[in-house]
């Protein structure tokens, strides 16, 4: 017996609600495999190669009545409206926006729990220097210190840094007081060289646009700091951020160092607004250098505790034996007793805000 119009009509209703379905299930599954292309680095979303063995895969499983060169007109239209879909979505949201698989550490500090401290000299200038600071820091229960081995100076004239010489003895220290370290790197040549010495890697204000060193930092498998750009406005420093991890490297830790203003007080002026908005719209942690941003010592633990408060995940700070003879940032480090005083303040305030 045929069937009716209306039971044909009705099969083709129902088979076509199920293509609508199936349609868009397939574009969430696109959408998907859009993202996990970003996340590894991919530039490119279309992939010609996937698609043409993924026709044929169909044109062979095909037992008509469609002929094959209908079938491939339609699948190829499914292909492009699935790329679209994927590059409206690449352009919505970025990688440093979407939720993180993976919390950032530095060895085993994690960012993003409890705020950590990060302190050590501005520069590394001697062996006597760098052991009598990193004792005193694993005394006070710091793991992570810092200390420049590249300087990036405003004048040619000034403390260039030991370079990768003190870069090596630093590590030697760091290790021997099981401290993590932390130093600056200025170019992606370098980067190679320095790497075996570290356990995070610097990318200072003046180079927060340095667009081969980010990528360079992208395709490294250890955490960054990347600070904020002098006058990188905070879509600047979410971009310069994505540089990396677009490359493929998602460990990596802001800074807000303060910004360039008229104001003449500071060094720089400390940017608490950036810290809330950034914690608010990126899956990355920040933390706050509050020695730059100051530029001077009197007023380090009032900015470390709105830092916290605000929401960031740690605080920088530099300290030194003796500043007024360090070769670099001598009115803003903290000598040893300053700097004791003003960790056991802020580990209270951070105890506090906890509670
Ligand atoms: C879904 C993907 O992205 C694009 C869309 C495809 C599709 O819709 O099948 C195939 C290849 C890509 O051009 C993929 O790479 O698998």
């Amino acid at each position: 017996m045929s069937e009716s119009l209306e039971d044909l009509r009705s099969q083709i209703t129902e088979i076509s609600l199920e293509l609508v379905r199936l349609l868009n299930e397939r574009a969430a599954i696109a959408l998907k495999i859009g993202a996990a292309k970003r996340k590894q680095g991919h530039s490119n979303l279309y992939d010609p190669i996937r698609e043409a063995k993924l026709l044929k895969q169909l044109l062979e499983a095909s037992e008509g009545p469609l002929a094959d060169d209908a079938l491939a007109h339609l699948f190829k239209e499914v292909f492009k409206t699935s790329l679209a879909l994927q590059v409206e979505d690449a352009h919505k949201q970025l990688l440093v926006e979407s939720k993180r698989a993976t919390a950032v550490h530095i060895g085993p500090v994690s960012f993003g729990e409890a705020p950590v401290i990060i302190a050590g000299p501005c520069a590394i200038e001697t062996e006597e220097q760098i052991t009598e600071i990193f004792a005193f820091l694993s005394g006070l229960d710091v793991q992570i210190v810092r200390a420049g081995a590249f300087k990036p100076r405003t004048s040619p004239y000034d403390f260039q840094g030991l370079g990768i010489d003190g870069l090596k003895m630093a590590s030697r220290i760091a290790k021997q007081y099981g401290l993590l370290l932390v130093s600056e790197i200025m170019d992606a040549d370098s980067l190679e060289e320095a790497l075996p010495y570290l356990d995070a890697v610097q990318i200072g204000a003046r180079n927060m646009q340095n667009f081969s060193l980010l990528k360079a930092a992208g395709a490294i498998n250890k955490p960054i700091i990347l600070k904020r750009g002098l006058s990188a406005t905070i879509e600047e420093f979410t971009l310069a951020a994505e540089y990396i991890v677009a490359s493929g490297n998602d460990q990596v830790i802001l800074c807000e160092r303060g910004i360039r203003t008229f104001e003449t007080a500071t060094r720089n002026t400390l940017d608490i607004s950036a810290v809330a908005i950034l914690k608010e719209r990126l899956e990355l942690p920040i933390i706050v250098d509050v020695s730059h941003a100051a530029g001077r010592k009197d007023i380090l633990l009032p900015l470390a505790k709105a830092g916290i408060a605000v929401g960031g995940d740690g605080i920088m700070i530099e300290t030194h034996p003796q500043p007024s003879i360090a070769l670099s940032d001598a009115q803003q480090q903290l000598n040893m007793t300053e700097f004791a005083s003003f960790y056991r303040e802020l580990k209270k305030f951070i105890n506090e805000v906890k509670k």
